[in-house]
């Protein structure tokens, strides 16, 4: 519940202004309750109205894609790139292709990536885009060519020192090499505009696997520090079978973990002797398949069909690393029923509010996305600093920065827990540490 008077002021207007944005008000209440206790140690962030001008994106862009499918026929999606804040740094965040994709699932996305940009301690504002557009069942081609038409509108309002995209849900290498290709052909400029990028044409080792690795290291050393425990030995539940999903499993596993599931928006597998991240690779990188061949391909392992279900299978640690409100009230209370302990969130927003409460009323380890995942967004930091000095570092050296990024990032929110009188609560000391270095940025650089 909100009790700060300058905090329910504010709140109250985003609900007025945009009550038809249910997952954008879902993210602002979370971290509006977290910055109670900031709010209240320093009145300068309501004399310079901080809040209010967080919660407003500097400049919403909404953009129509218009392309020919393979058979000729023209066919109309809607663009969005939100350019939320950039008190710290140019505007960065994922581009998401979805049917799903509308202002206000792009807006909680933004306001998401502006905390979490602050968590990297990088200079990365916050920003997020994407579209209705659904890549599922499209040849490459109508691919190439949607990716072309989205960057036709997109090249005139981003640039490396102003706002740079990379990917997210559906937007991966294929995605990023067609939209990297236009912005060069349109603009005639080599730069590092995008992260995400192929090898040869100027990414970061280690991109690819950052979120999921990344997401592991936050774990493994939330753990040690709050519980004198590892991923060793430990069963892990991972929801989504996508770039989160794959690199979360393979870190997991190499820390001793023994991860039994894995997911897409059809249904879940369920490997009890431990899922062969080779066969889900070639399912969903190799040929863009569905997980239910996994079942078909490996004895022993069951396919059920829907979703939900993955959350009652028995584990020590839950991953969730497909989308948003993925895990809801009674998916948690089958978590903590069959025996979790630990919940660490790979994807965006995937616990919904009542689920979180879950977690908190039975004292789980609860890793909040915009600390847990911040590690695909750091390494496209590091990317961004490889394509300025013209050079690229080896994986190990990306590896080891993102890892004590990701330990930084537990050190940082514990204490910011405990400055504010949460000692241990991982949720408020991300929203909080996150929030007080974008505030102090906003309130030096004047009412803008
Ligand atoms: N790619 C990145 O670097 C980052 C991604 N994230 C978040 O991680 C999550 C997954 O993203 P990626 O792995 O990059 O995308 P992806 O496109 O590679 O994979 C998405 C996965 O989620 C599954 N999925 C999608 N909608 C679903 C639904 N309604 N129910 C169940 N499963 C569903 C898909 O089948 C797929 O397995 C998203 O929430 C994204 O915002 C967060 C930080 C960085
Ligand atoms: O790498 C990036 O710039 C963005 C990653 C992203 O979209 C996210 O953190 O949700």
């Amino acid at each position: 519940m909100l009790t700060d008077e300058y905090v329910k002021r504010v709140y109250a207007q985003v609900e007025k202004r945009d009550g038809d944005q249910p997952e954008f008000l879902q993210a602002v209440r979370e971290v509006f309750e977290s910055l109670e206790p900031v709010v209240e140690k320093h009145p300068e962030y309501e004399k310079a109205g901080v809040l209010e001008r967080l919660v407003e994106p500097e400049r919403v862009v909404k953009f129509r894609v218009a392309w020919t499918d393979d058979e000729g026929k023209v066919q109309v999606n809607r663009g969005y790139r939100i350019q939320f804040n950039s008190a710290i740094g140019p505007y960065k965040g994922g581009l998401r292709f979805h049917p799903s994709v509308n202002e206000g699932v792009i807006k909680f996305l933004g306001f998401e990536q502006i905390l979490k940009n602050s968590l990297t301690s990088l200079p990365m504002g916050g920003g997020k885009g994407g579209s209705d557009f659904d890549p599922k069942g499209k040849s490459d081609a109508e691919v190439m060519r949607f990716c072309q038409a989205f960057m036709t509108e997109l090249c005139r309002h981003i640039g490396q020192f102003t706002d740079v995209p990379a990917g997210d849900i559906n937007v991966g290498a294929r995605e990023i090499g067609y939209l990297f290709g236009q912005y060069k052909r349109i603009r005639d400029e080599y730069s590092g505009v995008i992260t995400g990028k192929g090898l040869e044409f100027g990414g970061s080792l280690a991109r690819t696997e950052a979120t999921g690795y990344g997401l592991c290291y936050y774990t493994q050393e939330a753990l040690r520090v709050l519980k004198n425990d590892s991923f060793e030995g430990k069963t892990v539940v991972i929801s989504g079978s996508g770039n989160v999903a794959i690199f979360a499993t393979e870190k997991a596993q190499a820390l001793g973990a023994k991860v039994v599931t894995a997911s897409d928006s059809n249904g879940y597998v369920y490997d009890p002797d431990g899922i062969k991240l080779d066969i889900v690779k070639d399912i969903k990188l190799g040929h863009r398949g569905r997980i239910k061949e996994y079942a078909e391909r490996v004895p022993g392992a069951e396919y059920h069909e829907g979703c939900k279900g993955v959350w009652t299978v028995p584990c020590d640690i839950a991953l969730p690393c497909a989308t948003q409100n993925e895990i809801d009230e009674e998916s948690a209370k089958a978590l903590v029923a069959n025996g979790c302990k630990v919940v660490c969130e790979g994807a965006n927003m995937p616990s919904t509010p009542e689920a979180i409460a879950v977690y908190q009323d039975n004292g789980l380890l609860y890793g909040p996305a915009k600390a847990a995942n911040a590690g695909g967004v750091a390494v496209s930091g590091l990317e961004m600093s490889q394509n300025s000095y013209r050079l690229s570092w080896t994986f190990e050296e990306v590896d080891n920065k993102l890892k004590s990024i990701m330990e930084n990032i537990v050190a940082n929110s514990l204490a910011a827990a405990k400055e504010y009188g949460h000692e241990g609560d991982l949720m408020l000391g991300a929203n909080a540490a996150g929030f007080v270095k974008v505030a102090n940025a906003m309130v030096a650089q004047g009412v803008l």
